[in-house]
């Protein structure tokens, strides 16, 4: 039987399809390991609340031994009350013949009051994982609302990406994903992004090297990884949902329980040139339930063309939602 004290994890957007794939794996132990109890906290809009209220009497029906109880809202204040590890998961996603002003604005809507509330009532220890897209924008948005929290306690999710990349070098190469090691996302979730092959390693060398065929990593391996979630939804006629909830919990497992190179989406404190304050995607290592950017790396012109052009698209997305006054 468990005997830590249960941490409260807030999942916002419970009631949609990554909500259905990720609380039954937080319930069973998957997020925070074998020994410590979670109590739930499902955000929702209104409309549903009820669909909510059914995921609920799931997660009863399965009896899990570290559930410790679960609270069903669509008041922020009270979901983020007291919360250790908040999951902001639900946004607005672009509907036909919105702009791109409308996306950020809409989002501004959601994630500045989430802000606010986990600045209100938040846990001293809160860590918080944006994957409602666009996910580094929504986690730059609510951590300016959240002044009293430290700035490192904001990311946004990467992994997803990250395990996309481990997965397809893995098959180009015939190896086991654990063969791969200091795979990096570098910038933003989005087409943007850069998976670099250069710092990753296979069997003690690059895996560039091991791969020896630029040609494919330029043409098809960048597109395939950065282009994967329109792929997805190509073929499936909805977004990746339980791959989203693989990586969320990969993502706060990890940066719980510390690991030695990962793909996260951070502040940047003006490593690799990325500017200050930008939520952008990093190679980091996780400690003691904080996280570093790996320091030191060398990078050559290719990647640097690809993480300022990823970047800069970040930056466009600050000015317009700086000017949209929502940060
Ligand atoms: N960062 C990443 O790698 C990925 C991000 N995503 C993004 O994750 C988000 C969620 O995806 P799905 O679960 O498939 O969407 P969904 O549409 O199935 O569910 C979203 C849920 O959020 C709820 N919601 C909307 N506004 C809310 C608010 N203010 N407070 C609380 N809940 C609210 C909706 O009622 C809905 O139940 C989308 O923005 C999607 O683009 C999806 C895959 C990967
Ligand atoms: O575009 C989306 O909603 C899905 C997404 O982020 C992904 O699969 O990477």
């Amino acid at each position: 039987m468990a005997s830590k004290a249960a941490v409260k994890v807030t999942v916002t957007g419970a009631a949609g399809q990554i909500g259905y794939a990720l609380l039954f794996r937080i319930a069973s132990g998957q997020l925070l390991g074998p020994d410590t109890p979670v109590r739930l906290s499902l955000l929702e809009i209104p409309p549903a609340l009820k669909a909510a209220e059914g995921t609920a009497m799931e997660l009863d029906d399965c009896a899990f031994p570290l559930l410790a109880g679960i609270d069903i809202t669509d008041d922020a204040k009270r979901a983020f009350d007291g919360v250790n590890v908040a999951l902001l998961v639900g946004a607005r996603p672009r509907t036909k013949g919105m702009e791109r002003g409308d996306l950020l604005e809409a989002n501004g809507g959601i994630f500045k009051p989430q802000g606010e509330a986990i600045n209100a009532g938040a846990a001293e220890d809160v860590k918080v994982l944006v994957v409602g897209n666009p996910a580094n924008t929504n986690a730059l948005i609510a951590r300016s609302h959240a002044p009293d929290v430290p700035a490192d306690r904001f990311t946004a999710m990467t992994r997803l990406d990250h395990n996309r990349a481990l997965s397809q070098l893995a098959a180009k190469l015939g190896v086991s994903v654990t063969e791969i090691s200091q795979m990096t996302i570098w910038g933003n979730h989005s087409a943007t992004q850069y998976p670099d092959l250069f710092h990753a390693q296979v069997g003690g060398r690059s895996a560039a090297e091991a791969v020896g065929d630029d040609a494919w990593l330029r043409d098809t391996f960048i597109p395939t990884v950065a282009k994967r979630g329109a792929a997805i939804i190509e073929s499936r006629g909805a977004s990746s949902a339980a791959s989203a909830a693989n990586a969320a919990v990969d993502h706060v497992h990890d940066w719980v329980h510390g690991t030695e190179w990962t793909s996260m989406a951070v502040a940047s404190d003006g490593s690799y040139g990325v500017p200050e304050g930008i939520i952008s995607s990093f190679p980091v290592r996780c400690a003691d339930g904080r996280w570093e950017i790996v320091q030191g790396l060398d990078i050559d012109e290719f990647s640097r063309e690809r993480i300022d052009a990823s970047v800069a698209e970040l930056v466009e997305e600050r000015d317009a939602v700086r000017s949209l006054g929502l940060i």
